[in-house]
């Protein structure tokens, strides 16, 4: 591959920038009326509808992007990441997530290793393990059933499993399997969480699972050390073994906490923690909670898009077309933020999942070569289920600052509802918003409309919209397991796409490191202030004073150093 240092030096970046103006010379509200041109902003693929008209584009601009895809590498940059190269240049890592949702029978070769047949051996264990759990043949220490299971871990160990389970909580499918069953998350280190996490549970009938790829994290351990006093202290100490399972790629670190390696389930450094979802991370506490055959599912409706995103040319490729957008709004437009809306409660974590995968896979300073970028890359990701977020932060993205939207809706809800009497049925009634609102974004309120609705004079600068403002649509079918695996993969994708785009290592994450660095410093400092009295040295002003003040108040000291737990 011919090597290009910054993607901005290149013609493609450079003819887009002056393309700029032609399109700051068009309103939505024309390009709409064009109905050849947004017919060929629709893209179908395995009962998704993309429709990306409303976005600031003309036909002649798509040209220009893929042009700048060509440019970038794009095709040879995916084809490295599924042939796993160690495209994760800074770690030396392959990129594989791809591989954790592949059928069994395919081969993908990393490191000499068919990391396949690697994979398949710990769903396999998944599957018999979770198999056990749910039928009552595994028992806890005082040989009752475990009913309700606690998965400790942050970051990429918890949100992505979070935003999966919250979507399947209401599927009747997934409704019915997991009768009976609860699973929750502990992820911040802060007590109240833990406090919550345990609420109204027995740890006679509960199972903890610590995700943690490095199994070093300090929130996550400190959970786990605490979760597993809560065990001990209820059932003693020989009860761990029954009630504690653990799923990291350093099984070493898994053993030394107390956990039987032989409950212990692996996934590998070529699979990034915010990419883990498909691994054993989510894999295990999912199947647990659900069944193995339906994780399997989510697994195939990811396993569907990574075939479309690799194999599709570019013009009807989803990942592909969203991503080089989000590309145009940030870089070109100069959009930084993107709204995350589903028209479904059940995606409620959807946008803080996304949070992770895109701000810290693309949030980066400099090229995957070590140069500083010319450019700001990556974008502000941000979100709320509508028709919520319509009572929220509407206004701005209507009359303020100008946010690309990606509007998703699902044909069918999961969860119908019709009151006789009503004029529609309420997911009728949400999806009347979907539809309209991407309208209202691209059309907005000229001063003579309002004239004519007879709008006071004063108030029309008001009541003004100037529309003009971006918006994507995706439909799905419905929302079961296999079309929420399908949206993972797309975002997935799209973010690795813009990273390729923008020529930066979107798999590390070393911006993450200093302020954990710090905080070290600080653990020290109450510690010593706490056990010896030692004033607090070495800071500055401001967080002298801060911790000084957190100090006097003694509130989180026993007055006799023995364990407690929360007493909710
Ligand atoms: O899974 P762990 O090793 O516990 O890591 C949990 C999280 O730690 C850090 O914050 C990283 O930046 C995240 O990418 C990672 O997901």
């Amino acid at each position: 591959m011919a090597s290009v240092s910054l993607i901005s030096d290149t013609y493609p970046w450079k003819d887009l920038k002056n393309h700029v103006v032609d399109i700051k010379n068009t309103h939505l509200r024309d390009l709409m009326n064009d109905v050849d041109r947004c017919k060929t902003m629709m893209v179908e693929f395995d009962g998704l509808l993309l429709d990306y008209s409303r976005q600031r584009v003309i036909q002649d601009t798509m040209g220009k992007l893929f042009a700048l895809a060509e440019a970038a590498h794009l095709k040879e940059k995916i084809n490295r990441m599924y042939n796993g190269e160690h495209i994760n240049s800074t770690e030396d890592r392959a990129v594989l997530h791809v591989a954790l949702r592949a059928s069994r029978d395919t081969v993908i070769n990393s490191d000499g290793k068919n990391v396949v047949s690697e994979v398949w051996k710990v769903l396999d264990k998944i599957k018999e393990f979770t198999e056990r759990v749910r039928s009552g043949a595994w028992v806890g220490a005082t040989g009752k059933a475990l009913k309700n299971v606690v998965a400790v871990g942050i970051g990429g160990s918890f949100l992505g499993p979070l935003f999966v389970h919250t979507a399947l909580q209401t599927d009747p499918e997934a409704v019915a399997s997991a009768k009976g069953r609860q699973l929750r998350f502990l992820a911040n280190v802060d007590p109240i969480d833990v406090a919550r996490s345990i609420t109204g549970l027995d740890p006679e009938t509960t199972l903890v699972v610590v995700v943690s790829k490095t199994f070093t994290t300090a929130e996550t351990m400190l959970n786990a050390r605490t979760l597993r006093e809560w065990i001990i202290a209820a059932l003693g100490p020989q009860a761990v073994a029954k009630h504690m399972v653990a799923v990291s790629t350093n099984i070493t670190l898994v053993e030394k906490f107390g956990i039987d390696p032989n409950n212990a389930f692996a996934f590998w450094d070529w699979v990034g923690g915010r990419y883990s979802v498909c691994s054993a991370v989510g894999v295990l506490p999912l199947s647990l909670q659900y069944g193995f055959s339906l994780v399997r599912k989510f697994l195939d409706g990811a396993l569907s898009i990574d075939k479309h995103f690799y194999s599709t040319p570019f013009e009807k490729n989803i990942p592909v077309l969203v991503g080089l957008l989000s590309v145009w709004n940030v870089s070109f437009l100069g959009s930084p933020a993107r709204a995350i809306l589903p028209y479904s409660q059940a995606l409620e974590k959807l946008a803080p999942h996304i949070q992770q995968v895109s701000m810290e896979s693309n949030g980066k300073g400099v090229s995957i070569d070590g140069v500083p970028l010319p450019f700001e890359a990556g974008e502000i990701d941000f979100g709320e289920p509508g028709t919520n977020g319509q009572h929220s932060f509407y206004q701005l993205i209507h009359q303020g600052r100008i946010v690309p939207c990606d509007f998703i809706g699902v044909l069918k809800s999961q969860q119908p509802v019709y009151l006789k009497g009503e004029t529609v049925s309420n997911h009728d009634e949400l999806m009347s918003n979907f539809f309209a609102q991407p309208d209202a974004l691209a059309y907005g309120k000229t001063p003579e409309e309002l004239l004519q609705e007879n709008v006071p004079k004063h108030l029309i600068p008001h009541k003004t919209f100037s529309g003009n403002r971006p918006s994507l649509s995706l439909l799905l079918p419905s929302l079961n397991a296999y079309n929420i695996g399908q949206l993972l993969a797309i975002y997935e994708h799209r973010i690795a796409v813009e990273g390729f785009i923008w020529g930066i290592n979107s798999f590390d994450q070393w911006g993450v490191e200093l302020g954990k660095s710090l905080a070290t410093r600080v653990r020290k400092q109450l510690n010593l202030s706490r056990t010896k009295g030692d004033p607090v040295e070495g800071f500055n002003h401001s967080t002298t004073t801060l911790l000084s003040k957190y100090l006097e108040a003694k509130s989180s000291v026993p007055s006799n150093p023995t364990t407690f737990l929360p007493k909710i």
